[in-house]
């Protein structure tokens, strides 16, 4: 074998956290740290970054977390009982899904951005089965900025797998996944800095 075939292997061989009723894999870090920073810095400031709404118990509460929604076209999307128009992609937006693509193999057409200010900012239990989303389709995470926990929870069996998600590090949900697992970002008070994720999406085509 040659060198090269030897290393593309080893950059391409994803860790497995959840390998049955759906399939999470973690790639680790997969945009070099420096250039982590800079794409956390543009972000940062070039997203129109809103306060979300969260339904709770029936009472509508804004969030602390920001979100950002881009895609290919300006779909509407509801998301938490909000209707939302999608922005067209960024320069960095677009190099960042590019990216993902190549890593992945999978291709997206939308993106949702979330900030969290702090390690008190965190999403509570949920699946990513909007209505809005392609059945089944891939969503991958990438994570920039503080290292945060993120955890799955078997819907029936309650089984828990949890992971840290580091600067620039990719995981990548698949199948059925949304199906019979839960994942959540909790809150903690180890974290006093600021986190972006991005989770690149496919959007059923309007008919
Ligand atoms: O912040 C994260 O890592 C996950 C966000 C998430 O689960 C979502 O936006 O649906
Ligand atoms: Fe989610």
């Amino acid at each position: 074998m040659f060198t090269e075939d030897l290393f593309a292997d080893l950059e391409v061989e994803p860790i497995p956290i959840i390998k049955q009723d759906g399939r999470v894999e973690y790639h680790g870090v997969v945009i070099p740290i420096d250039e982590s920073d800079k794409y956390f810095d543009a972000l940062l400031t070039k997203i129109q970054w809103t306060n979300d709404q969260a339904s709770y118990f029936g009472e509508l509460t804004i969030t602390k977390r920001k979100v950002a929604w881009y895609a290919d076209t300006a779909f509407k999307y509801t998301y938490s009982n909000t209707t939302k128009v999608a922005l067209p992609w960024t320069q960095e937006l677009i190099e960042l899904k590019e990216r993902i693509e190549k890593i992945t193999g999978y291709q997206f057409n939308a993106c949702l951005l979330n900030l969290y200010h702090d390690g008190e900012e965190g999403m509570t239990w949920h699946s990513d089965s909007e209505k809005d989303l392609l059945k089944n389709g891939a969503i991958a995470s990438l994570s920039l900025g503080a290292e945060r926990k993120f955890s799955f929870k078997h819907k029936v069996s309650q089984e828990t797998h949890s992971i840290v998600l580091q600067h620039g590090s990719l995981l990548v949900m698949k199948g059925q996944t949304q199906d019979h697992w839960l994942h959540r970002l909790p809150p903690t008070k180890k974290v006093s800095t600021p986190r972006i994720n991005l989770t690149f999406r496919t959007i059923k085509p309007r008919r």
